[in-house]
């Protein structure tokens, strides 16, 4: 007699997040926060690693099922296909026993797709668990020393390409295995309204308002009250640079403020210097989460907040002492953040994103009086949306930024910062820094 069919609370979560993900393009972190609720802690957590660790893998996982499968992946249909990316994960990258990796797979298959796919359900993760993930990495054949570092790190070749341009071969393996780590969490103060003590925790490395907190950070009373919040210290390293660097009088600018995390510590930053910052962000409900993020602050100096397309801007040329360009990018500096974000983005992003870079920036130079101070930073270290786009700003000195982060040892890349998770502990965030020329 047939064996009866069980369900699996934790690996149903994990397959229906992923589901999400792949189909309707949700972000994993968000979706599995709402399934996870109900689960028991153990499968919770079950749910998490297993979760994560398949979007994260996921271009990897296909190239695996396809060698094992012998078909393209695009002709499995697709709730089938991550099906055998959750087992595939299982099989390779968790300490679950082969036999019950494959069993609870092909049950999951059965339960939530059909009881018809079951045959090439465990057909095909027979195969994959005939090798470790090693032992993949080695059969595929034709792989030069980028492809196999893609294959053994779970990134697309051409972002492993793009960091080989940054970094000395030596160091690219740990930069690979680093975008692999869960971050701790960072939380960080808003500068007036609370101490960096009130964080609990470990005080970050190199920024004196951050600190490291496991936990909920909701359960940190600053946080819950708006006069701290989250953030990666690259993040508040990059604003606390440009609020060093002198520009004399004025109102600050944050161009693409949302949802605010720069816009928060700098908005304390400035009152402290004198300045009100005004936050402004094209997406209207990104700036609702600026509005939220700045609500602590009250007085005379008070952060605002606007909603405006940074290439055609509201305000004067000139008046702004300090500008912000914290552009969008394609976030290949905080891949360690969104798991499935690695395998969401493609080189074909990248020209619109630089025409749009470029734009901000000469807006933000624009937008910056005679003397006044530009950081344009992005969390991504592509050479193609950080150096190459500061190249072609008009009116400008190139300050060293990296004088403005003494603390942070060999940041400098030439005249600019870039920071590195396996170096620094920070997010991949680059920051250049411009003082517009008086004519
Ligand atoms: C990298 S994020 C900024 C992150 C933010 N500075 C923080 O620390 O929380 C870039 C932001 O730019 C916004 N954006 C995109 N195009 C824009 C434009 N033309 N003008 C202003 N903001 C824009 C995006 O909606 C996004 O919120």
């Amino acid at each position: 007699m047939a064996r009866k069919r069980s369900t699996d609370p934790a690996r149903t979560a994990a397959f229906r997040v992923l589901r999400a993900v792949t189909a309707d393009g949700a972000y994993a972190n968000l979706e599995l926060a709402r399934r996870r609720s109900g689960l028991h802690p153990s499968d919770a957590a079950f749910a998490t690693e297993l979760t994560a660790g398949t979007c994260r893998g996921m271009g990897t996982y296909d190239e695996i099922i396809e060698a094992a499968s012998g078909r393209p992946v695009r002709s499995l249909q697709p709730a089938v296909l991550d099906a055998l990316r959750l087992g595939t994960h299982q099989l390779l990258a968790m300490r679950v026993p082969a036999h019950a990796a494959i069993a609870a797979t092909v049950d999951l298959a059965a339960l939530q797709i059909g009881e018809r796919v079951t045959g090439v359900v465990n057909a095909i993760l027979r195969r994959v668990a005939a090798h470790d993930l090693d032992e993949w990495a080695q059969l595929s054949t034709g792989r030069d020393e980028y492809g196999q570092l893609a294959l053994a790190y779970q990134h697309p070749r051409w972002v492993v390409e793009a960091f080989a341009d940054l970094l000395p071969a030596d160091e690219l393996p740990a930069l690979l295995a680093a975008d692999n780590q869960p971050p701790v969490p960072n939380l960080v103060v808003r500068p007036g309204l609370a101490e960096q003590a009130e964080l609990g925790g470990q005080p970050a490395r190199f920024s004196p308002y951050g600190a490291y907190a496991e936990g909920d950070p909701g359960a940190v009373p600053a946080v819950a009250q708006g006069r701290a919040g989250v953030q990666d210290e690259g993040s508040q390293l990059v604003a606390l640079a440009l609020a060093r660097a002198e520009a004399g009088d004025g109102p600050w600018l944050d161009l693409c403020a949302g949802p605010g995390g720069k816009s928060a510590l700098l908005a304390g930053l400035a009152i402290e210097q004198g300045s009100r910052l005004v936050a402004s962000e094209i997406a209207p409900h990104r700036a609702e989460l600026v509005a939220t993020n700045l609500r602590a602050y009250t007085g005379e100096l008070r952060p605002v907040t606007v909603v405006a397309d940074g290439t055609r801007p509201a305000w004067s040329d000139g008046a702004f002492a300090k500008v912000l360009a914290d552009v969008p990018c394609t976030g290949l500096g905080a891949l360690r953040r969104r798991p499935e974000s690695r395998w969401r983005r493609r080189p074909s992003d990248l020209p619109g994103l630089v025409e749009l870079q470029k734009a901000l920036l000469a807006s933000a130079i624009a937008g910056a009086k005679p003397g006044g101070v530009i950081a344009y930073v992005t969390c991504s270290p592509h050479r193609a949306e950080t150096t190459e786009v500061v190249a072609t700003a008009q009116g400008v000195d190139v300050l060293k930024a990296a004088d403005y982060l003494p603390e942070v040892p060999g940041a400098a890349v030439g005249d600019h910062v870039q920071l590195w998770p396996h170096r620094d502990g920070t997010d991949a965030m680059f920051l250049a820094l411009l003082r517009k020329r008086s004519r």
